[in-house]
């Protein structure tokens, strides 16, 4: 099986790294990029190429460009008969069908994660994709971590959540580092102890049968400390903070 990506930024060199993390042999990648792809191609010993080319060597071609050039790019190249993955957010199979008409569209929201086998993607077919290609497609996603199918009408959620959720986990992470250097700690020291906290919470949550909430009021002793910090995030309204934040990711508008 090869692969190509069309687009050379943050979420396709997760991807491709992703691919490498599973052990897919670096030859049978193909990227093109205006602007990193011979760079990327060094990097990771895969193949760089103008788009057409890639287009043409690979059995998945990812679009991983910006969604605003979807319609012009889509114009000037040929993607006749090949199994299409596009991850640009809020485009839609319609979209896609419209751009690239003689391909078998796949819609895909990916997460930064997919760079070490850990990520968490939606899906979405168009009509004309059988079995067999929706298999072959599946298959790829598994290589890159979770995968399901998704209503494309929950798209928008599954963006801010899984998509846009990394970046928000990381600004938990720098605030915990900024206030463990606010009290004496060393800078790198704070990153490595909150990092090392919300990755071995969340592994604790994955492996446990109870909820987030149930594990939260685990940690709190009666009268302790961590009771303290909970009532001051109530009082600041944490959850309020969040769910406003995902609204306005639900609600933004691509330019
Ligand atoms: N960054 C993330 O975590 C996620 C990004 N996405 C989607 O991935 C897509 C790319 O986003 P990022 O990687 O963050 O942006 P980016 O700005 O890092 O990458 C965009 C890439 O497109 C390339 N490009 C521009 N014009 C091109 C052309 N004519 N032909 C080929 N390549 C061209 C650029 O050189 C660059 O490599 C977007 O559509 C975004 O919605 C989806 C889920 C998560
Ligand atoms: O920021 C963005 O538009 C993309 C979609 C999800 C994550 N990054």
């Amino acid at each position: 099986m090869t692969y190509g990506f069309i687009g050379a930024g943050n979420m396709a060199t997760a991807m491709m790294k992703g691919l490498l993390h599973a052990n897919v042999d670096p030859a049978d990648i193909y990227v093109s990029s205006p602007h990193r792809a011979k760079s990327l191609a060094e990097e990771l010993h895969i193949n760089a190429a103008d788009s057409q080319t890639v287009i043409d060597h690979s059995d998945i071609v990812v679009l991983a460009f910006l969604p605003n050039q979807l319609t012009e790019i889509g114009a000037t190249l040929n993607f006749t008969n090949k199994i299409v993955v596009s991850v640009l957010a809020q485009i839609t199979i319609a979209d896609l069908n419209q751009a690239i008409p003689n391909a078998f569209n796949v819609r895909a929201l990916p997460n930064i994660n997919s760079a070490i086998g850990q990520g968490n993607t939606a899906l979405a077919f168009a009509d004309n994709i059988d079995a067999a290609q929706n298999k072959i497609v599946t298959h790829f996603w598994q290589l890159l971590g979770n995968s399901v199918t998704l209503e494309e009408e929950q798209f928008a959620i599954f963006s801010a959540i899984a998509g846009s959720g990394p970046a928000y986990v990381f600004k938990f992470i720098d605030a915990l580092t900024k206030a463990g250097v606010a009290n004496g700690l060393e800078e790198t020291q704070a990153a490595s102890i909150a990092t090392q906290t919300v990755l071995g919470s969340a592994s604790t949550l994955n492996q446990s049968d109870s909820d987030a909430v149930t594990l939260m009021n685990s940690v709190a002793s009666p009268g302790g400390s961590t009771r303290a910090g909970l009532d001051n995030f109530e009082a600041n309204q944490f959850d309020d903070v969040v769910a406003k934040a995902i609204l306005a990711t639900v609600n933004h508008k691509h330019a």
